[in-house]
């Protein structure tokens, strides 16, 4: 193993368990912070409400090291809405937040949009399809940042059980991390191969370096701001840290193919003089017919560091609300 990734993995790789909720809400509010947690959310109404919940009730009531708990959604057609509005959180219909800047479908443009309609200083993203979750998770990523001002982005790590046909299994699951994520690191950026988890849906950072990266649109989003916020602020000032077992809900092989897809696209397009490369990728289903051939358009849009972006300015030098009620 490198020694760079070596020195790195000792010296940046927290445990979740080491920290307590009270202690760092006690932190915050001594260093004037506020907190943000934003869960992305498409068609999750199996677990929103349960996942809000658990964050209002430990986080923004028992302790208060949570001070805003907002859903963005990125136009659910099931119940995702109530069920997250009537758990406590805010939900923020991501194509109603700067709409003069169009709309992109996908996760990355729901982060993207989530910056504009938070103030926290630091900001924890938490998937919603996640199953049996604890709270822990979020005090888990926030505890390096609340600890050590030269951390400014923490990665979930976890073990991942997969579920089968046969019931679940207690690893195989982030098949994409294993077959596209890690190798691409690897390759390319050997310096960030000691991430566990460079995909992980849970991670917080500080708003001061997320305003200032691109989002990659749909599931680009985690692979491009791994690269960019290690371009950004070096290295060391990221850090992962260890939440124990994550569940979630997974998608088909097929579904991971065009996610593959996007992550590929991602990482292409950081790899100057490469040349555009096609965003079309083919699957095959075998029909009544034969095979049949399916193109997908797997491209991936950048949205510019949101600094750049006039209405976030106004809105954070004035104060002034930035979502459509
Ligand atoms: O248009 C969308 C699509 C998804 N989601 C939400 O994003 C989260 C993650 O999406 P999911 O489809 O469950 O992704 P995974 O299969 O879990 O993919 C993994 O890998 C992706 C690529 O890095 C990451 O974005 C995910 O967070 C990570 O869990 C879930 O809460 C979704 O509801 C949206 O908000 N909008
Ligand atoms: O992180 C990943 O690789 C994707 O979320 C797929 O995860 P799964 O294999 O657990 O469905």
């Amino acid at each position: 193993m490198r020694v760079d990734v070596s020195r790195w993995l000792s010296r940046r790789t927290y445990t979740a368990t080491n920290y307590q909720a009270a202690a760092l809400s006690a932190a915050k509010q001594a260093q004037g912070r506020t907190v943000s947690v934003v869960l992305p959310a498409l068609n999750e109404e199996r677990t929103v409400g349960a996942i809000v919940e658990e964050i209002r009730r430990e986080l923004v009531e028992s302790h208060a090291l949570v001070d805003e708990l907002v859903v963005a959604d990125s136009g659910s057609t099931d119940r995702t809405v109530v069920a997250a509005e009537s758990a406590g959180a805010r939900v923020v219909r991501v194509d109603d937040v700067l709409p003069e800047r169009g709309r992109v479908p996908g996760k990355g443009e729901a982060l993207w949009k989530s910056l504009h309609v938070t103030d926290g200083d630091l900001i924890v993203f938490i998937d919603s399809d996640l199953i049996s979750f604890d709270p822990q998770f979020v005090v888990g990523l926030l505890g390096p940042l609340l600890t050590d001002p030269t951390v400014g982005y923490v990665k979930g790590l976890y073990d991942r059980p997969l579920s089968t046909a046969e019931g679940l299994v207690p690893s195989g699951g982030g098949r994409v991390t294993e077959l596209t994520a890690r190798p691409l690191l690897g390759a390319l950026w050997p310096q960030l191969s000691g991430f566990v988890q460079p995909l992980s849906g849970e991670y917080a950072g500080r708003r001061e370096l997320l305003e200032q990266v691109p989002f990659v649109s749909h599931y680009g989003v985690e692979f491009g701001l791994l690269i960019d916020l290690a371009e950004l602020a070096g290295v060391d000032a990221l850090a992962q840290v260890d939440l124990g077992t994550r569940r979630h809900s997974h998608q088909p092989d097929a579904a991971l193919g065009r996610m593959a897809g996007q992550i590929i696209q991602t990482a292409l397009a950081r790899c100057p003089g490469i040349g555009v490369p096609s965003d079309q990728l083919i699957q095959y289903v075998r029909t009544g017919g034969g095979i049949e051939a399916v193109t997908w358009d797997v491209g991936v849009v950048e949205r510019p560091p949101m600094r750049t972006v006039p209405a976030y300015a106004a809105r954070r030098t004035t104060g002034a609300p930035g979502w459509s009620a």
